[in-house]
């Protein structure tokens, strides 16, 4: 991936069958990093309430926030397409407020798109951001900003009607113009399905392999994060300990005196100290 990555080049990707990453990030130096080992697609969270901000939902996440994170990860992804997460009760007021809402993550947040949860019953507000010009990603299946009504952080459409329900939602966002779709927990048949049934890219997280993409959170999948472990995460590095064991060492050389050696040290010239005998 040299060159910018955008809703354009991710939509194309789907044509060509090549497969999407996408992984969240929430600070600059992080963002950096996963643009340079080559991610197509930084994702800011509103994940990044429990993961960066220590809450137990992600239902406290404010515009504000996601404003002030979107802004680092924008100055660090040279090339990956920067997506900002919509935070909870900031498109479920009015159009407008959506609107308003949405501009700012763009116009001060430098992202490229942002992310809604939900189907037929947001219709009125995606269609209106993609009228105001701003590139919408869908999110159905598990949708966490919606834990208290689901009784849980489950997975979603196992059923008929929940099935036949994403199956409807997922072809009327398509409809509606959004630019791919997130789909969070939800059984693999069902994640192959609609990933079949529609011409925009999928990206899946617990939804098995058949999607057109991929997502984890960053903190997850490093095992940096430890209050949640769901089935879906792959750990591909312990960081999280070899963060810990850095910080030992670090903790046991001040104490010891090791730390820091001279070659840390600035160091005045023999003459100026003479002078100051
Ligand atoms: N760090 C982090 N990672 C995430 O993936 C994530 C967040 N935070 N915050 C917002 C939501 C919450 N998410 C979650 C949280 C828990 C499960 C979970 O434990 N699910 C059960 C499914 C149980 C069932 O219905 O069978 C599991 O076993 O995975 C899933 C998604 C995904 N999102
Ligand atoms: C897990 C992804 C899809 C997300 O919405 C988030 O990180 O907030
Ligand atoms: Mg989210």
């Amino acid at each position: 991936m040299d060159k910018k990555y955008t809703v354009s080049s991710f939509m194309q990707s789907k044509v060509k069958g090549d497969k999407i990453s996408m992984l969240t990030a929430y600070d600059y130096s992080t963002a950096k990093l996963l643009d340079e080992a080559g991610v197509e697609c930084l994702l800011v969270g509103d994940s990044l309430g429990m993961v960066m901000l220590g809450y137990d939902s992600t239902l406290k996440v404010t515009v504000d926030d996601m404003v002030h994170h979107t802004k680092a990860v924008a100055r660090g992804a040279k090339r990956a397409l920067v997506i900002a997460d919509m935070p909870y009760l900031s498109y479920h007021i009015s159009v407008e407020e959506t609107i308003k809402n949405a501009g700012r993550l763009i116009q001060e947040g430098d992202a490229q798109g942002v992310k809604l949860e939900g189907g037929e019953e947001i219709l009125d507000k995606i269609e209106a951001l993609i009228k105001a010009q701003i590139p919408v990603l869908g999110h159905l299946g598990l949708t966490p900003q919606s834990v208290n009504m689901m009784g849980g952080y489950k997975v979603q459409g196992k059923s008929e009607e929940q099935a036949k329900q994403l199956i409807a939602d997922a072809k009327l966002l398509e409809k509606a113009g959004v630019f791919g779709i997130v789909l969070e927990c939800v059984p693999k048949q069902l994640a192959d399905h609609i990933s079949k049934s529609i011409s925009i890219p999928t990206i899946g997280i617990g939804a098995g392999n058949g999607c057109d993409g991929q997502v984890l959170v960053i903190q997850d999948m490093l095992g940096m994060y430890s209050d949640l472990a769901p089935k879906f995460v792959k750990r591909y590095k312990n960081t999280g300990e070899t963060m810990k064991e850095g910080v030992r060492e670090y903790i046991q050389e001040v104490k010891s005196g090791a730390f820091p050696e001279d070659k840390h040290s600035f160091m005045l010239k023999d003459d100026v100290l003479e002078k100051l005998y």
